[in-house]
């Protein structure tokens, strides 16, 4: 079986090696070329599993009544980061032969008591650095919290505040970010808080996940003017009642949380449907047929939303088999008509990117809003896709709460990343249509598809038989 390393900044499952594909799109200064459409594409991809159902998972399984089983896990940074911290509050995780494409399944056993004196990297994981500072209220003795310089500017202050209303001592310098320091006293005590979860729905899922364990449980009162990405605090509601403990919401924005155990189980993590969005959104500039395969038939991620959201640009979909299949037609590439959109994606931002880089391609205008959030993600991101946008030569400027997009001819050149998997991948989408667009950090796709430029490079070269 392969082996698979947790180690280095820069996560690769295939250890010191290369990754495959990588090194004949690698010109001499590090940049990666995007490769160019040549024709319209008939394209199936699997893809590894989702991140946020497996730092979840990772994270419930860990606070379990018994050991957990997680079928088809993502591997990749933001996985590996959140196994680590774990292991270092003392929960025992080992890989276990499974029947994925993409690494062994993973058995958690939570130990009798949580242990702290120890530090937690966070890396540039939301899921870790929101999620992990409730579970280590819980062990005992201190536990610090830092990342990537990155990571200490992702807006952090609602989980510093919340565990000080839990009664959580705290040690921070008043700037509302990483790094921080918590004393756990073995147990967290819970009753009612109110918090403004606006800058991110993981200073919800974090306290949710956790609070089963608190003595009293929780009821969690969001306080702020918006609350953004809900499905994914529908997600975390889901994963809590698949493992016995009821999530009541007798009102938005309120959540109520018994004391309860948190069922240990097996679970088969579905396919990461956001980072599908790129590969689909291929199909609408290339044309021909994108096909994702193991797409479920129901679930809590919000790229399942990519079914209705890419018809908006011209697209058709359907599903055949297990498998999502977005068909471009001819493809912008090929003559179609991409038209731009007015979209509010305030519950989808992840997909934000994908679908603003597309945009950048359209035939008409756009308009993207609900996603002033997404200052706060890896980069700025509304900043770094108008300023890579505008420097291949497109019209793309920033609205108080998104982006607005006017049509222009692009050329090639440089794309910055600004370390965000998700820059990488919209660089990438552009680099179909436009030659010589070169993306400064594809190695950022680590955070959550360690394959994508391999899995990118075989979506091109199943191209159709131009017969
Ligand atoms: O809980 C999760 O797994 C996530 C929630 C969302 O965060 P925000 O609410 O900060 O956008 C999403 O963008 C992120 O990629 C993953
Ligand atoms: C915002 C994202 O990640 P994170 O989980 O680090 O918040 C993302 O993956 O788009």
């Amino acid at each position: 079986m392969q082996v698979f390393t947790y180690s280095g900044a820069r996560f690769s499952p295939y250890g010191d090696e290369q990754r495959p594909g990588d090194s004949a799109a690698l010109p001499d200064d590090g940049d990666w070329l995007a490769p160019r459409a040549t024709g319209p594409l008939a394209a199936r991809v699997s893809l590894p599993g989702s991140k946020s159902l497996t730092n979840r998972e990772l994270v419930l399984s860990a606070l379990a009544d018994g050991p957990s089983l997680l079928r088809r896990p993502l591997h990749s940074r933001d996985s590996m980061l959140m196994i680590e911290a774990l292991r270092s509050l003392g929960v025992q995780i080992e890989q276990v032969a499974g029947d994925g494409a993409y690494g062994p399944d993973l058995r958690i056993t939570p130990p009798a008591e949580l242990s702290g004196s120890t530090s937690i990297d966070c890396g540039l994981a939301g899921t870790v650095m929101r999620f992990l500072p409730p579970v280590a209220a819980l062990a005992l003795g201190p536990v610090a919290f830092d990342g990537d310089e990155a990571a200490r500017r992702r807006p952090m202050r609602t989980t510093i505040d919340s565990l000080r209303a839990l009664g959580v001592d705290v040690n921070d310098d008043g700037r509302g970010t990483l790094p921080f320091s918590l004393w756990g006293a073995g147990a967290v005590r819970g009753g009612e808080i109110a918090i403004d979860a606006s800058a991110s729905s993981q200073f919800v899922s974090g306290l949710l996940l956790a609070a089963p364990r608190f003595t009293e449980g929780l009821v969690l009162r969001h306080t702020g003017e918006r609350l953004p990405s809900m499905p994914h605090i529908e997600m975390t509601v889901a994963a809590l009642a698949d493992r016995g403990v009821t999530v009541e919401s007798p009102e938005p924005g309120v959540w109520v949380v018994p004391s309860a155990p948190i069922r240990a189980r097996e679970v088969a993590i579905e396919p990461d449907l956001s980072n599908a969005a790129p590969f689909l959104v291929a199909a609408v500039v290339a044309g021909g047929t994108v096909a994702v395969e193991g797409w479920p038939t129901s679930t809590t991620q919000v790229g399942a939303d990519l079914e209705t959201l890419l018809p908006r640009f011209g697209a058709t979909v359907r599903r055949e088999g297990d498998a999502l299949i977005v068909d471009g037609g001819a493809g912008l590439l090929g003559g179609a008509r991409v038209p731009g959109v007015d979209l509010d994606l305030s519950t989808g931002g992840e997909l934000a990117p994908a679908l603003v880089a597309l945009a950048a391609l359209a035939s008409s205008p756009s308009t993207i809003t609900g996603i002033g959030h997404l200052r706060g993600h890896e980069t700025d991101r509304l900043a770094a896709l108008a300023a890579e946008i505008t420097g291949l030569g497109g019209a793309c400027t920033e609205l108080d709460e998104g982006l607005a997009l006017e049509p222009r001819p692009l050329h090639g050149g440089p794309w910055r990343a600004h370390e965000d998997h998700r820059m990488a991948t919209a660089g990438a989408i552009i680099g179909l249509a436009v030659d010589g667009v070169r993306v400064d950090d594809i190695g950022s796709t680590a955070k959550t598809l360690p394959q994508f430029p391999e899995l990118w490079h075989g979506m091109l070269d199943q191209g159709a038989d131009p017969a």
